[in-house]
């Protein structure tokens, strides 16, 4: 049960009626939600056609029987929430190293600081915050404040259940793609990737405020966990469709790098998050490619993930928007 916290949002955030709202109730989360359209993969007895299907006609699917314990994952949302509900100074002060915190952008450089300085664009802020943990880099690190420190060793233990995880799909996806067994095995990093676990702060205006604008992943697949207050939406087949938030499962997104290994057959998933008129949390974990592993496809010019990211980097700072694959399509 946690009560919110005025003081712990951005100061852009804060609304009359912030104090009064957000008593998580045990009602909500107990509620049974009908399922959706989106395709339902078992990890358990893994069908490759099924999976190949899901991921060509959507580019996105909820993920049964995961194996990731649910303790686990209700431990990490609980100390996530716990580190949220702090201060909006504290958290500025405390978040240093592979552990950043960052608010109303999800547009971060490698180290995890916002790439454009949020008084560029007032009206273009996301209303969301966020901890962006690099997971190569957490283990040598320790953090004083022990709540930290605890959220370090969850996310690290989180991040090792992720990566098995992943890597059954991605090796399952490149047979189902009948990639190369020896260059596939050398495509996705063992290193590289990261954990994002956000708040989207209540929110009382029903205008064009977004959690986050529509986009697709860089990543070569991303893994959510969400709570059940739901705001996720998926564009498919010229509509946006509610991703509804289902207990003990995943969701996980296709995303560019997949779509350009898999020569476009895979979708890299449009979505964007709506804000509600309660408090969202959900963990976001990403894989990528090696940096400098080369991407070789008939609809794009030999790129690596390095390039790519430096890319979409640029066109941010640069456009203040992500161009993505289509700057590297054969024929641009
Ligand atoms: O929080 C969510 O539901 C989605 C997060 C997301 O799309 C992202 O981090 O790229
Ligand atoms: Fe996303």
């Amino acid at each position: 049960m946690y009560k919110m916290n005025y003081e712990s949002y951005p100061p852009p955030f804060r609304q009359e009626n912030n104090h009064i709202q957000n008593i998580d109730t045990d009602e909500t989360t107990n509620q049974v939600l009908d399922l959706d359209p989106i395709p339902l993969i078992d990890l358990q007895c893994l069908d490759l056609d099924q999976l190949g299907e899901a991921c060509r006609d959507w580019g996105i699917f909820r993920l049964v029987n995961h194996g990731i314990p649910d303790t686990l994952l209700s431990q990490l949302q609980d100390q996530a929430k716990k580190l949220f509900y702090l201060s909006f100074e504290s958290k500025q002060a405390l978040f240093t190293g592979p552990v950043s915190y960052f608010w109303g952008t999800p547009a971060l450089s490698p180290s995890g600081s916002a790439l454009l300085p949020l008084s560029s664009a007032p009206q273009n802020i996301n209303w969301v915050e966020g901890f962006n943990v690099r997971l190569g880099q957490l283990s040598p690190f320790q953090a004083e404040e022990p709540m930290l420190d605890s959220f370090r060793l969850l996310m690290e233990e989180y991040g090792m259940h992720l990566s098995i995880t992943v890597s059954t799909i991605f090796k399952a996806t490149a047979k189902n793609l009948n990639l190369d067994p020896q260059k596939s095995v050398s495509i996705l990093s063992k290193s590289s990737g990261f954990i994002r676990a956000y708040r989207y702060p209540f929110c009382s205006k029903d205008n064009d405020t977004w959690g986050l604008n529509v986009h697709t992943d860089s990543s070569l697949f991303s893994v959510l966990y969400q709570d059940h207050i739901g705001g996720l939406e998926v564009f498919k087949d010229g509509k946006w469709l509610d991703v509804n938030p289902i207990p003990n499962s995943l969701i996980v997104n296709i995303g560019d790098m997949m779509q350009a290994i898999s020569d476009d057959e895979y979708i890299s998933v449009r979505h964007r998050v709506k804000v509600k008129k309660q408090e969202r949390f959900s963990i976001c974990y990403f894989v990528f490619p090696d940096e400098d592993c080369v991407i070789q496809s008939s609809k794009y010019k030999p790129f690596t993930y390095g390039d790519f990211r430096a890319q979409v980097q640029h066109d941010i700072k640069s456009l203040g928007l992500k161009v993505g694959l289509e700057r590297f399509k054969v024929d641009h």
